[in-house]
């Protein structure tokens, strides 16, 4: 058997006196691609901070197979957070110099670029679909496009894991679909592992493997196919108010 890239049992974390994450237990092996869905404040993003060694919860979490305190890989796990496409139009960054930043996780910050740089910068957009913009100000891009530039930025450090935290807020409801077509193709294409968090039940999930449903605990862990096959008045109960059946 594989080892799973993340492995976690009977996780709970509280924010000082507010219990968040209840016995949390859920694995993503190579190749997947995990939707991470539930309600607002839920749970999700502090999941990912957990599984990201930005927060500190009880109970068993291993990374490829190491316990997350001995875990020195933080390269192998690219992250592109909630808020990452807020930039106005005035921010004076491109996107070959956003998408560089990326790669002084691996060559460190003080540290020379490596002289295949635009090379690399060229790839990870082109990963995204980006490569026309590379010469752009980020601030001029919408909001799909920002996240896209991002995800480049993300890629560049070829990490084996992608988290992305609710990558399509501020994405053009026309252009959801092609967003995550573009994620598939990064999960089939270029065999990446991704665990995406969103609360849209009503995501393009066709192209997805996995779902977990998460509210403090995990309500459902299983393949898209179990998930397809849950009653949908069931998922909805599980919103609580938030969302009504059509
Ligand atoms: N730094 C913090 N200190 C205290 N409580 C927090 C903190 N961050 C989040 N919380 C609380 O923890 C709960 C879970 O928040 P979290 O951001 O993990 O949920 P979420 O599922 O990602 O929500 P959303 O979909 O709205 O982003 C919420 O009740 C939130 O108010």
């Amino acid at each position: 058997m594989k080892t799973p890239y993340v492995e976690l049992k009977n996780v709970s974390f509280t924010y000082e006196s507010n219990p968040v994450l209840n016995n949390v237990s859920l694995s993503v092996e190579e190749g997947d691609f995990l939707a991470l869905i539930g309600p607002n404040g839920s749970g999700k993003s502090t999941l990912l901070k957990i599984i990201l060694g930005l927060l500190k919860a009880k109970g068993e979490i291993k990374l490829f197979g190491e316990p997350i305190s001995d875990f020195q890989h933080h390269e192998w796990i690219g992250y592109v957070s909630q808020k990452s496409n807020a930039f106005n139009s005035g921010f004076p960054a491109t996107v070959k110099e956003v998408v560089q930043s990326g790669l002084t996780k691996k060559a460190g910050l003080f540290k020379p670029m490596p002289k295949d740089a635009k090379q690399k910068v060229m790839e990870a957009l082109k990963a995204v679909g980006m490569e026309k913009f590379i010469n752009r100000r980020i601030g001029e891009l919408s909001g799909g496009q920002q996240q896209r530039v991002f995800i480049a930025r993300a890629l560049i450090s070829e990490p084996k894991l992608l988290v992305l935290d609710e990558p399509t807020v501020g994405v053009d409801i026309k252009h959801v679909q092609s967003f995550y077509d573009m994620l598939s193709e990064l999960n089939k294409k270029h065999h990446l592992t991704i665990i995406l968090v969103t609360h849209d039940i009503e995501a393009p999930f066709n192209q997805i493997s996995h779902v977990a449903f998460l509210n403090q605990r995990i309500l459902f862990y299983g393949s898209i196919d179990e998930y397809n096959l849950l009653p949908k008045e069931q998922i909805y109960q599980w919103y609580g108010h938030s969302v009504r059946a059509v």
